[in-house]
């Protein structure tokens, strides 16, 4: 299958990433409603946010099984968890980092673009496009903790933001690997 020829790479967490997640945050649970209504997508579920508001520093685990695949929905749920953010006069910089072990995200979903509409994979391609923007013209300071590989799509999400910083594991890969799998990403 083309998804188990493409990069397969493992590794574990830093202590820097486990210190990412520490529970001492306080949790703030991003509301879906706005982007929800417009795209009909559920509540936020692929997102932990740990919202600490004495440095004003927020992280965000991806935790979208197995392997944070950029679905429409999680892109909804990345875009609603930014703009909460940005909202928030307290808030001034985002981390980005994966909760799922070896990984930090596969990219995009290959599911939504096999076999689907037109109009739904016009409305993915958007919904790409809107996260990487959104990250990209961020106001917040952001970093992509990069906990794990991160080919294509997930490279990315990782390019847009402001600082990088991955594990040191040769196993884990970064990239634009899509036009392995014949794919060219449209115009902007
Ligand atoms: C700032 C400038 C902007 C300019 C724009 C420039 C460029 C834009 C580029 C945008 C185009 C992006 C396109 C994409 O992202 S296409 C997706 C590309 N992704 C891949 O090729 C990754 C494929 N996956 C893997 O290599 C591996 O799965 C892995 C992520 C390394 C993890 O390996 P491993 O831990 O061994 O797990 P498995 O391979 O066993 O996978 C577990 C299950 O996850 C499913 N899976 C994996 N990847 C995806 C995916 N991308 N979408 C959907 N599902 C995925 C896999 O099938 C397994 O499912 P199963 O257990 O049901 O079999």
């Amino acid at each position: 299958m083309a998804l188990r020829a493409a990069l397969r790479k493992s590794c574990a967490l830093t202590g820097l990433f486990c210190q990412l997640s520490s529970s001492r945050h306080g949790r703030v649970c991003a509301s879906p409603v706005l982007v929800a209504q417009q795209r009909n997508s559920s509540t936020a579920q692929n997102i932990k946010l740990d919202f600490d508001q004495s440095t004003g520093v927020a992280v965000m685990h991806m935790q979208c099984p197995p392997v944070n695949a950029l679905s429409l929905e999680f892109l909804t749920e990345i875009c609603i968890t930014v703009e909460k953010l940005e909202m928030d006069k307290s808030c001034r910089g985002l981390i980005i980092t994966s909760s799922q072990p070896k990984v930090f995200s596969a990219g995009l979903d290959l599911l939504e673009m096999y076999e689907t509409s037109t109009e739904h994979r016009g409305e993915f391609w958007r919904a790409v496009q809107e996260m990487w923007l959104k990250l990209y013209s961020s106001k917040l300071v952001t970093i992509a903790a990069i906990n794990g590989s991160s080919p294509a799509g997930g490279c990315l999400m990782a390019m847009t933001c402001d600082y990088r910083i991955m594990a040191d594991n040769p196993r884990y890969g970064i990239g634009l690997n899509e036009t392995q799998l014949g794919m060219v990403a449209p115009f902007w």
